[in-house]
């Protein structure tokens, strides 16, 4: 359970057992719209508890998807092919776990296939699971890595984040225009230089 937690933080608890009802998060909403100044009561605001209570599903809907729904999967019939799979520039949206503001970026994702190789959709599925939770830019890098690894067993996982963090641009030091790269290597993407850096000029060449 220890490294469920370490590499999996988001999902260590039985989330439906410990889940508010759909009244407790609205009345969450009427709180918080009070405490910021506003009445909730009118006409504007009054259904808008219940359509943030809506857009937190969706904006937070890979709490309840896990990865091993998506990879399982492979295809082996690819003519001999082992060279690198490299999905570059996934968009997504997350939410930083410090301030539960945006987080914007693009996600470059490669493997080394061992003889079998993942639906490409599949791997941006994957973004969407992770940075569909709130999120810190080293964990979710991690995750992406950590879950292609352990579903797919290929020779090696090479993921970039690359991210603005809508905490540091619209709040907080309040500087816009700042991008945080994060990257996880595994197996010939760490041993191999040349693997890695191949990656790099991959994902850099338009
Ligand atoms: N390492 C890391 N830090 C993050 C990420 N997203 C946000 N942060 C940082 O989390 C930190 C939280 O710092 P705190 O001092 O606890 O919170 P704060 O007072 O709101 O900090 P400021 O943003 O500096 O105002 C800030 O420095 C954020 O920039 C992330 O994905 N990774
Ligand atoms: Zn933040």
């Amino acid at each position: 359970m220890d490294a469920i937690i370490k590499n999996f933080p988001q999902t260590p608890v039985d989330l439906d057992a410990d889940r508010p009802s759909q009244k407790e998060a609205e009345d969450a909403v009427r709180t918080l719209l009070r405490w910021a100044g506003d009445d909730p009561s009118r006409e504007g605001l009054l259904d808008t508890p219940a359509r943030v209570a809506k857009a937190y599903r969706e904006l937070f809907a890979g709490y309840d998807m896990e990865p091993e729904d998506v990879l399982g999967r492979t295809f082996e019939e690819v003519a001999g092919y082992d060279d690198m799979v490299l999905v570059k520039d996934i968009p997504f949206f997350s939410h930083c776990e410090h301030h539960m503001v945006p987080i914007i970026g693009k996600a470059h994702v490669a493997y080394m296939p061992d003889g079998k190789v993942l639906g490409l959709s599949k791997i941006a599925r994957v973004v969407e699971i992770y940075g569909r939770r709130l999120q810190t830019q080293e964990t979710m890098t991690a995750q992406i890595a950590k879950a292609i690894d352990d579903t797919l067993a290929p020779r090696g996982v090479a993921v970039m984040i690359e991210a603005e963090h809508m905490c540091m641009a619209m709040r907080g030091v309040q500087k816009q225009g700042s991008t945080t790269l994060t990257t996880t290597f595994t197996g010939t993407f760490k041993t191999e230089p040349a693997d890695q850096a191949r990656f790099m000029s991959m994902v850099r060449s338009r």
